[in-house]
């Protein structure tokens, strides 16, 4: 039965939150001051009507908005919406009870996401789906906090290469490979030199599948295709250019989710190590940092991906006009740089997974190097490791949220951390 409340507040992934006698509750798609509601299940519950809408609400501009998990934020306004991402960051930084002003949040959505991730599933036939009319196969993303795939024919938050286009692959494949009957998970990545896509769930394909992937990636007019990082067919390399560079990175590997947002990482990146003779890049990837900063520094990449590295190496090469570029392979969460390794470099970039970089920040906190740049894209592990960093006698000169996952509630940070002399630091 459908239960009215008041919104109070706004939770860290955008839920609005009503304080009920059962103790708070979370409710997707409400904003604070709103009358709504809701149908509760636990301490989460789904919003069957506004009754008072905030002036803060807006119409969403995706048709899949409210099903499709990729969103979670087009139904506020602008503004709010950004005041809202930035105080995520502030309040996060005082839980580590770090005092620095968050410069204002930078969008960096630019033209879209350059790389989508498209589900594709054969329902069970013995067990009718009522949610859907089409039994055979759905094409799509997916729900949220769900397993279930809405269909989707467009992304209007993807580049426009990939807005209308997306779909239409995945649905080509899943037709192409679909006497198997496996969920496939099929990323496709926009590149200079067209799309690249990459499919996951098949598991080994038949001479005959292979052959017919091989054509029908010339049918699409594809770049690449290639099954589980394998690659079926190479028609043009999909290159992505970093800075002077032209990296082809393998199939699958992590890139940064809007062309836009890695030209401001790394800007703020090549702008603090101006100067810097010796530059380490941890968690280098396919080298988005690596490539631009060599332009001036003499730059040693760390990271585990192989294909990454290699990737890296190679642009480096073959790129004209580039300083040394050393690579190296290397689990940071189990062997991070030493503090003596460190203290060679002028200046460590340092962007780790979700999962931060604790073990490499203690130390970089035992070592003299004089500056670090911190990129992340969880607010808490970046301050938890720039706290590490504080207590080994860096100040956090600036901190920038940078909005490269626009209508969601996930955020990329940018921290720049000097050494500072031992006369100036707090006892
Ligand atoms: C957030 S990405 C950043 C990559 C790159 N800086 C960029 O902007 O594209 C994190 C990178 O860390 C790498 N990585 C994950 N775990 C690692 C580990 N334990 N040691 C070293 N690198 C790791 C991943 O392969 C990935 O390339």
């Amino acid at each position: 039965m459908a239960e009215r409340v008041t919104i109070e507040r706004l939770g860290a992934r955008a839920d609005g939150i009503a304080a009920t006698p059962d103790g708070p509750v979370f409710v997707p798609y409400a904003l604070p001051g709103e009358t709504a509601e809701i149908a509760k299940d636990g301490q989460r519950a789904r919003l069957v009507r506004v009754v008072d809408a905030s002036p803060e609400r807006e119409t969403p501009f995706c048709p899949y908005f409210g099903e499709c998990g990729g969103c979670a934020t087009q139904h506020m306004r602008h503004a709010f919406y950004q005041a809202w991402k930035q105080d995520i960051l502030a309040q996060t930084l005082r839980h580590a009870r770090i005092e620095a002003p968050v410069e204002p949040m930078i969008d960096a959505h630019g033209e879209g996401r350059r790389r989508v991730t498209l589900h594709v599933r054969f329902p069970d036939v013995r067990s009718p789906d009522v949610r859907s009319p089409d039994r055979a196969m759905h094409v799509g993303f997916m729900a949220a906090r769900s397993h279930h795939v809405i269909g989707i024919d467009h992304c209007p938050i993807a580049v426009p290469a990939l807005r209308q286009s997306a779909p239409r692959i995945a649905r080509a494949i899943g037709e192409h490979l679909k006497s198997a009957r496996k969920p496939l998970d099929i990323q496709i990545t926009a590149t200079r030199a067209g799309l690249d896509v990459d499919i996951r769930g098949h598991g080994p394909a038949k001479d005959r599948d292979r052959l017919g992937l091989v054509d029908l990636a010339a049918a699409l007019d594809l770049a690449r295709l290639s099954l589980h990082g394998d690659v079926v067919v190479e028609r043009r390399p999909p290159a992505i250019l970093m800075g002077r560079a032209a990296v082809v990175p393998p199939p699958g590997s992590f890139l940064q989710a809007t062309e836009r947002g890695e030209a401001v990482l790394a800007g703020f990146a090549v702008e603090a190590c101006r100067g810097a003779k010796r530059v380490a890049d941890l968690f280098s990837g396919c080298g988005p940092f690596a490539l631009r900063l060599a332009e001036r520094s003499e730059v040693h990449a760390v990271e585990t991906d192989k294909g990454s590295m290699a990737a890296l190496d190679r642009a480096a090469r073959t790129t004209q006009g580039l300083r040394r570029v050393t690579v190296e392979a290397r689990d940071l969460f189990r062997r991070p740089l030493l503090a003596p390794e460190l203290n060679a470099f002028d200046a460590v970039v340092i962007d780790p997974p979700r999962a931060g970089a604790e073990a490499q920040a203690r130390q970089i906190a035992a070592s003299k190097v004089p500056l670090v740049v911190s990129v992340s894209c969880d607010a808490a592990t970046f301050a938890r490791d720039a706290a590490i960093l504080m207590e080994g006698g860096y100040r956090l000169e600036r901190v920038v949220p940078v909005d490269q996952f626009k209508h969601s509630p996930h955020l990329e940070v940018v921290g720049i951390l000097r050494r500072e002399p031992v006369s100036n630091r707090r006892q």
